[in-house]
C-alpha cells in the first residue's frame, strides 16, 4: 500500500525530497549552526592561550590561569564535537530517506509502466542503472547538505571573526578566494563532461554484463561467446580510461584551489605584524594575531573545499538529470484489493487493431460472453492471437470497445485493469523466489488449492522444502512444464472477471492438460476464460470459438465453425488425424 505523500505528488522535483524531510532538516540546521559557529572557538582560544603564555612568562598570570583557560577550551571543543556527531547523524538520515523515497518512486514507475515499454527497455537493467544514479544523487544531497554547513556556515563565521579584527586586511587577503571559485566555474564543463562519459560507459558495461548472463546459453549455442568477450573487454577498457580522465579532472584541481586561496596569507603575515607593532590598520596583541592567522588559514582551506563541493554537486546533477525522467508522478492504487464479486460479463464491440504502419491484424471482432464460459481463440500462424489477448491488458490502443462487467476497458488505468484481467502469457515471468511467493506475490493465502488446480501439488510436495523451495532465476530450477503450470497457478489465484491464458499448455503433456482444463472449468464458474492456442484438442468442449485472421474473423460454436469455416475444419481434422496416429503408435 502506498501513501499519497509529498514525494508521491512531485517526485520529479529535487526540492520535494528536502521539503518532505523538514524535521530532519531542522535537526541538521540546529546541530550544524552550533557546530560550525562553535568552530571559531578554536582560533579564539588558541590566541588567548598564546597571549596567556606570554603573560605567564612575564609573571603577570599564573600557570593555574593557563590550565583553567585550557580546561574551558577543552569543554567548548567537546560541545562542538558533540554537535558535529548529531549533525552527521541527521545528514545521513536525510540521505537515507531521500534514497529510499527515490527508489520507491523508481520501482513503482517501472512496475506500473506500460509492459510494452518495459519489454523494450529491459526493466531489470534499467532498474540497476537507475538505482546507481539514485545512490549518486543521495550521496550528492548528503555532501551538499554537509558542506552547506561545514563550508558555508563556517566560512561566514570565520569571515565575521576576521572582519571584527581588521576589516581592510580581510578584504585584501580574501580577494584570492573568489579567484578559486572563478576557476572552479570555468572547469565546470570538462568535469561534468568527463563524469557523464564515465557514468555512461559504466552503465553500458553493466548492461553488457547483464546481457551476457541472461543470454549466456544463446551465445554459447550460436558460438558468439568470443565476440561477446571481445566487446565486453573493449568496453571495460573504455570504462577504465574514462575513470582515469574523470578522476584526474576532479582531483587535480584541489591543490590548485588550495594554492590560490592561500595566497592571501602573505598579506596577513605582513600587515598582521605591522598591526602588532602599531603601524598597521588596526592595533593587535599576540592573541589577535594568532587568532586572525588561524582563522584565515582555516577559511582558505574551507574555501578550497567549497570548490570541491561544487564538483560533487555537479556529479550529483548529472545523475539527477538521468533519473529525473523516470521519477514522474504515477497514479498508483491505494491498495491492491480484489474488487471482483459479481459474476463476470464481457462485451467486445467491433474491435480492430493494427500495429503502427502495418495493415490491420484483425477487424470488427464482436462477441459477448457470460460467467463460466471458456472461449477458445485460434487462427493461422502469426494471425494476432497473442496481440488480441494483450489488448485486454491495455498495452496498445485499439478501435472498438471492450466492456468487462459493464466497465469500458479504455477508461481504466493500469491499476484498475489489473483488477479486471488476469493473464498468463508465453513467458512465465517467474520471480527468483520460493514457489509459494511466486503464487501469492506477498499476499497471505493458501496456495495449495492453486497448485492442485494446475496439477502441480504432488510434484511440489515431493520436494524437500515443498512450497518453500527456491526456484532460481526465472524459475531455472523447474522444468518448462512446471514453470508454465506455476505461472498458471499464480494467474488463477487472482480473482478477476476475465482470465487470459496464452498458449498455457505448450509445455504440458496431453493428460495433464486435460486434468487442468477440468479443474479450470470448475474454478472459472463465475469468470470468463480466453484460451489462446494452436492446439485444438479441447476446443470441442469450449463454449465459443474465436477464429482470427486478416481475411476473416468468426465467432461461433465449435460445431458451427466446423461447418462454416473450412480453414478451422481443416486445422482441426489434421490435428485429430495426427493425434489418432500418435495414439496408435503408442
Ligand atoms: N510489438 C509489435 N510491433 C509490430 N508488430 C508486431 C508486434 N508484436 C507482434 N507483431 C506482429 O504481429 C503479428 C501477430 O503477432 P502475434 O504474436 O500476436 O501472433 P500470434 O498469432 O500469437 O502468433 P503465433 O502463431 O506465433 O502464436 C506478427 O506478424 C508479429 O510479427
Amino acid at each position: 500500500m502506498f501513501r499519497a505523500s509529498k514525494v508521491n505528488r512531485r517526485p520529479d522535483r529535487l526540492s520535494t525530497y528536502f521539503l518532505s524531510n523538514s524535521a530532519v532538516l531542522a535537526g541538521i540546521a540546529l546541530s550544524g549552526i552550533l557546530y560550525n559557529v562553535g568552530l571559531t572557538a578554536g582560533p579564539f582560544f588558541e590566541g588567548q592561550l598564546a597571549q596567556c603564555l606570554i603573560a605567564v612568562m612575564a609573571k603577570e598570570k599564573t600557570v593555574g590561569d593557563m590550565v583553567n583557560l585550557a580546561g574551558l577550551y577543552l569543554a567548548v571543543i567537546l560541545l562542538v564535537q558533540a554537535s558535529r556527531c548529531l549533525k552527521r547523524f541527521w545528514v545521513r538520515r536525510l540521505a537515507n530517506n531521500t534514497a529510499r523515497s527515490m527508489r520507491r518512486v523508481l520501482y513503482r514507475n517501472l512496475v506500473y509502466q506500460n509492459p510494452a515499454v518495459l519489454g523494450l527497455d529491459e526493466a531489470g537493467s534499467l532498474m540497476t542503472k537507475a538505482i546507481g544514479d539514485v545512490d549518486a544523487c543521495a550521496e550528492g544531497i548528503r555532501k551538499f547538505t554537509t558542506e552547506i554547513f561545514d563550508t558555508g556556515v563556517v566560512m561566514i563565521a570565520y569571515l565575521g571573526m576576521l572582519w571584527y579584527y581588521d576589516a581592510r586586511l580581510t578584504l585584501l587577503a580574501c580577494l584570492f578566494t573568489p579567484l578559486a571559485y572563478l576557476l572552479a566555474q570555468r572547469l565546470k564543463r570538462p568535469i561534468t563532461r568527463s563524469s557523464a562519459a564515465y557514468k555512461n560507459s559504466v552503465s553500458r558495461l553493466n548492461g553488457m554484463a547483464l546481457d551476457r548472463v541472461t543470454n549466456a546459453l544463446t551465445y554459447r549455442v550460436f558460438g558468439c561467446e568470443a565476440q561477446r568477450d571481445e566487446a565486453y573487454t573493449s568496453q571495460l577498457a573504455q570504462v577504465e580510461k574514462n575513470a582515469v580522465v574523470s578522476s584526474a579532472w576532479e582531483n587535480a584541481m584541489q591543490p590548485l584551489y588550495n594554492v590560490i586561496a592561500m595566497t592571501g596569507v602573505l598579506f596577513v603575515l605582513i600587515r598582521g605584524a605591522q598591526n602588532v607593532l602599531g603601524q598597521g590598520w588596526a592595533v593587535w596583541d599576540i592573541a589577535a594575531f594568532t587568532t586572525y592567522l588561524a582563522c584565515f588559514s582555516r577559511l582558505a582551506l574551507k574555501s578550497s573545499h567549497a570548490a570541491k563541493l561544487f564538483n560533487a554537486v555537479q556529479k550529483a546533477r548529472v545523475s539527477w538529470q538521468r533519473i529525473q525522467p523516470q521519477l514522474q508522478p504515477v497514479s498508483v492504487p491505494e491498495a491492491q484489493l480484489d474488487t471482483f464479486t459479481a459474476p463476470a460479463s464481457l462485451s467486445v464491440e467491433k474491435l480492430s487493431f493494427a500495429y503502427p504502419h502495418q495493415p490491420p491484424l484483425f477487424s470488427n471482432v464482436s462477441f459477448r460472453a457470460q460467467a463460466g464460459e471458456i472461449i477458445g481463440i485460434t487462427g493461422p500462424l502469426a494471425c494476432g492471437k497473442s496481440t488480441f489477448g494483450r489488448l485486454f491488458l491495455g498495452e496498445q490502443d485499439y478501435t472498438g470497445r471492450i466492456f468487462i462487467n459493464g466497465l469500458d476497458l479504455a477508461e481504466q488505468n493500469n491499476a484498475q485493469l489489473s483488477q479486471l484481467v488476469a493473464y498468463a502469457g508465453h513467458d512465465p515471468q517467474l520471480l527468483s523466489d520460493t514457489i509459494a511467493e511466486n503464487i501469492t506475490l506477498g499476499e497471505a493465502f493458501d496456495c495449495q488449492p492453486w497448485l492442485t488446480a494446475v496439477a502441480l501439488s504432488e510434484e511440489v510436495n515431493a520436494l524437500p522444502r515443498g512450497i518453500q523451495t527456491f526456484i532460481g532465476a526465472q524459475g531455472s530450477r523447474l522444468s518448462g512444464g512446471q514453470q508454465a503450470r506455476l505461472a498458471l497457478a499464480r494467474t488463477l489465484a487472482r480473482s478477476r472477471p476475465l482470465i487470459i491464458l496464452d498458449d498455457p499448455f505448450s509445455a504440458v503433456d496431453p493428460a495433464t492438460e486435460a486434468e487442468i482444463l477440468q479443474q479450470l472449468r470448475m474454478l472459472a464458474q463465475d469468470r470468463i476464460v480466453f484460451l489462446i492456442s494452436h492446439r485444438l484438442t479441447h476446443f470441442p468442449d469450449f463454449d465459443q470459438i474465436l477464429w482470427l485472421s486478416q481475411e476473416k474473423v468468426q465467432v461461433s460454436s465449435h460445431e458451427m465453425m466446423l461447418k462454416t469455416n473450412s480453414a478451422y475444419a481443416q486445422l482441426f481434422e489434421k490435428q485429430q488425424r495426427k493425434e489418432v496416429k500418435n495414439d496408435e503408435s503408442h
